[in-house]
């Protein structure tokens, strides 16, 4: 029987690539430039699979594709597939679930303690050379321990997020969303309330749901209102889960005290960006997942969800919404 010819759109660990490479054909874009159309169109026309992270699965894609029987992403996030045009064309659609989990829980933590803390402001107040003897309170911040916790979106990496808050910072824990977690409220503690309540009673709210059509803005002028004064929000689910302006807007009034982002509306986002220039938002580049361990990870998983699903099997991380 012909191998099917598989198409990947970016470097991956050479171990993904040779596994890959034991059952399929394949084509690997291996640089860090953009790729042109015309390697894109060529490798398309003839693939049966697509290996990425991120690329838009639309029905332009689907088009010049006419051979396309999957699509497996190197990310748990999938709001890039346009569900509809792939279900009606039949591709399979995979993600990497759990393997993310814990890492990507560390890096919110680190978001949390650094925005209450001041790290990353306070690191450049120290290498700038401005540290006096007579600082004294302008220097302060506030406690992460025994503080409340408001997380919107209680699933894999948010649960993961309250066992850190529960019992490494004995914090109260509180969630929001369209299903209870009797796990989570059993385990942690944690009291599920509307979203309005949440966002009235947290000292901390971290914002972890997937885009959809739903959680598109999901929090925007409205809910920063309803936030404590002095509240601190962390987002690490996407971008555009939050109305930007509205986040600035509350952040410039000082509605609330101070905001951790790993993700933006525009990513890369624009230097001119008004939050890069206020001194209580830590900023990261989307790497919620990029520690070198769960990137592999991440790619071998990606790598074995795209090669069943090419070869006729059915992979065990199939999109919900394709399954
Ligand atoms: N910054 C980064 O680098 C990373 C970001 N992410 C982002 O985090 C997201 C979550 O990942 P993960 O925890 O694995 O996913 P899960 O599917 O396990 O969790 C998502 C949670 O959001 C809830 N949810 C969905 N829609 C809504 C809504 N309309 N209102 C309130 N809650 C809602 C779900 O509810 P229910 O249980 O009812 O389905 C679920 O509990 C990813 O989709 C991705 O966008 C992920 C990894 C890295
Ligand atoms: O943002 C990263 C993901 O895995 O989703």
């Amino acid at each position: 029987m012909s191998r099917p010819f598989v198409f990947i759109d970016r470097p991956i660990p050479a171990e993904a690539e040779a596994y890959i490479g034991q059952y399929c054909e394949y084509a690997i874009w291996n640089r860090r430039e953009k790729m042109p159309r015309e390697v894109l169109l060529e490798n398309m026309s003839k693939a049966a699979g697509l290996l990425t992270a991120g690329r838009k699965v639309d029905q332009s894609l689907l088009d010049v594709s006419p051979q396309l029987r999957a699509v497996s992403t190197i990310s748990v996030g999938y709001n890039h597939f346009d569900i509809e045009a792939m279900k009606a064309r039949g591709v399979i659609g995979t993600h990497t679930p759990d393997v993310l989990t814990e890492t990507v829980a560390d890096l919110v933590f680190g978001l949390m303690l650094s925005s209450a803390r001041r790290i990353a402001e306070l690191d450049r107040y120290v290498k700038e050379g401005r540290w006096k003897e007579n600082d004294g309170e302008s220097l302060f911040g506030v406690d992460v321990h025994h503080a409340s916790l408001g997380i919107i979106g209680m699933g894999r990496i948010g649960e993961a997020i309250a066992r850190r808050a529960k019992f490494g910072f004995e914090m109260d824990v509180r969630y929001s969303g369209r299903s209870r977690k009797p796990e989570a409220e059993e385990r942690y503690g944690a009291v599920y309330m509307s979203m309005e309540e949440l966002l009235k009673s947290s000292d901390f709210i971290v914002l972890m749901t997937p885009l959809t059509a739903e959680t598109e803005k999901l929090i925007g002028r409205e809910q920063f209102r309803l936030m404590k004064s002095g509240a601190i929000f962390i987002n690490a689910s996407r971008g555009r889960t939050v109305d930007e302006a509205a986040l600035i807007e509350a952040l410039q009034e000082g509605r609330i005290r101070a905001a951790g982002l790993d993700v933006f509306e525009k990513e890369p986002v624009p230097a001119d960006n008004p939050l890069l220039a206020m001194p209580n938002v830590v900023a990261l580049p989307h790497i919620g997942s990029a520690t070198s361990r769960t990137r592999f990870d991440m790619a071998m998983l990606a790598a074995r969800n795209l090669v069943m699903a090419v070869t006729g099997q059915r992979p065990p991380n199939v999109i919900p919404e394709l399954k």
